[in-house]
């Protein structure tokens, strides 16, 4: 059951008709020590919040069980290294992480860090694994200052023998409070490893290693939760940043997973139902079946972009056309380094902004030409 004060999706829902920006709602707040830096963590559920019945049961758990205040007492010593303010901004599985939530994350993210006379040094998000890059690419993309925001989840719910959540949120605000994370944009920490949010993904549905930049790679590690860097600050070099203060809801954008004699004629009820966008996850570079191009004419002669990413997840799309200068543009817009989810964040974000489809083009393709040539 909520617990006094928790706010729900449901609240944060009636709240966005009547205010832009959110405010912090403080439902945790350790002792103040004045020499220590302020973290913010912002508690959206999942297995890092999760509990089941059973010590060694992985599977059958609820996730999003326990607040914010109970996933700090599972690390007092957290208290001797941050004050912490605890928000429970939802708890529930990340399957069910709304648009609405991740736009209020973003907000209060930029607020907490970014804002003048910024309340906070260092931000963490606990978050349900699933689609945790999807929050922590949003964020990534709009967050309009150098401090550092990180996003953790764990594998194993809290009841679990050798639950990995509390180590990994003892870590998760040790990089968010160290200085050398500044610059990197938004991190994810799980299992010793920091990640950068524009590259990194969940690459196993069960294992405790799962958070990976395959090509990438880390850009750290943890060693007995202090955190060290390879190499000094820097950020992909296809990353744009978006400022979405002003934003209050993300259109719909669909993927459509390509295959073998794909048609995709579910496309004109998506664009029925209010179907901004479309991703394809393709096959290969950017593969989209020949058998839907009549239906994604269709969809394209109305005004709506489609970008071509790839199901592999990995690898550069750059289909004919959008990579060598002064050649026409292909049919769809190459998602360039992003991986079919966060194509469909970046897409809801310039969506959002007003950009026209020659713009996301620009926006998707732009930095993959100046790099590439
Ligand atoms: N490990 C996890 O957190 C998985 C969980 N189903 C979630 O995404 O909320």
């Amino acid at each position: 059951a909520p617990f006094a004060g928790q706010r729900t999706v449901v609240d944060f829902l009636q709240k966005r008709d009547t205010a832009v920006q959110p405010d912090f709602n403080i439902t945790y707040s350790s002792p103040v020590n004045e020499s220590l830096p302020r973290t913010l963590i912002m508690a959206t559920g999942g297995t890092i919040a999760g509990a089941s019945g059973s010590a060694t049961d992985a599977t059958n758990y609820k996730a999003g069980s326990i607040g914010v205040e109970a996933l700090v007492d599972a690390v007092p010593i957290l208290l001797n290294i941050s004050n912490v303010d605890g928000m429970q901004v939802s708890n529930v599985d990340s399957g069910s992480i709304t648009d609405d939530i991740v736009i209020e994350l973003s907000k209060l993210t930029n607020m907490a860090l970014c804002s003048d006379n910024a309340p906070y040094d260092a931000v963490v998000i606990t978050h349900g694994t699933d689609t945790l890059e999807e929050t922590a690419f949003t964020i990534d993309a709009t967050l309009t200052c150098n401090k550092t925001a990180v996003v953790v989840g764990a594998m194993r719910p809290a009841t679990a023998i050798s639950a990995d959540g509390p180590y990994n949120l003892i870590e998760a605000v040790q990089t968010a409070i160290s200085p050398s994370s500044h610059g990197r944009g938004v991190l994810i920490t799980l299992n010793d490893r920091i990640c950068q949010a524009y590259y990194c993904e969940k690459t196993n549905a069960n294992a405790l290693d799962t958070f990976k930049a395959p090509e990438q790679g880390f850009v750290g590690g943890l060693l007995s939760t202090a955190p060290f860097f390879y190499y000094p600050p820097s950020q992909p070099t296809f990353k744009r940043v978006y400022d979405i203060a002003n934003v209050t809801s993300f259109p719909r954008v669909d993927i459509l997973y390509s295959h073998q004699e794909a048609v995709f004629d579910g496309v004109n009820v998506s664009v029925a139902h209010g179907a901004k966008g479309f991703i394809g996850a393709g096959t290969g570079a950017g593969g989209i079946s020949p058998f839907a191009s009549d239906n994604l004419d269709y969809v394209i002669e109305q005004g709506i972009p489609v970008v071509a990413s790839t199901k592999i997840n990995n690898g550069l799309v750059h289909l004919a056309g959008a990579v060598v200068p002064g050649e026409t543009p292909g049919q769809y817009i190459s998602s360039a380094l992003l991986n079919p989810v966060k194509s469909r964040r970046l897409l809801q974000i310039l969506l959002a902004l007003g950009k026209s489809v020659d713009e996301i083009r620009e926006a998707f393709e732009e930095p993959m030409r100046s790099f590439l040539y």
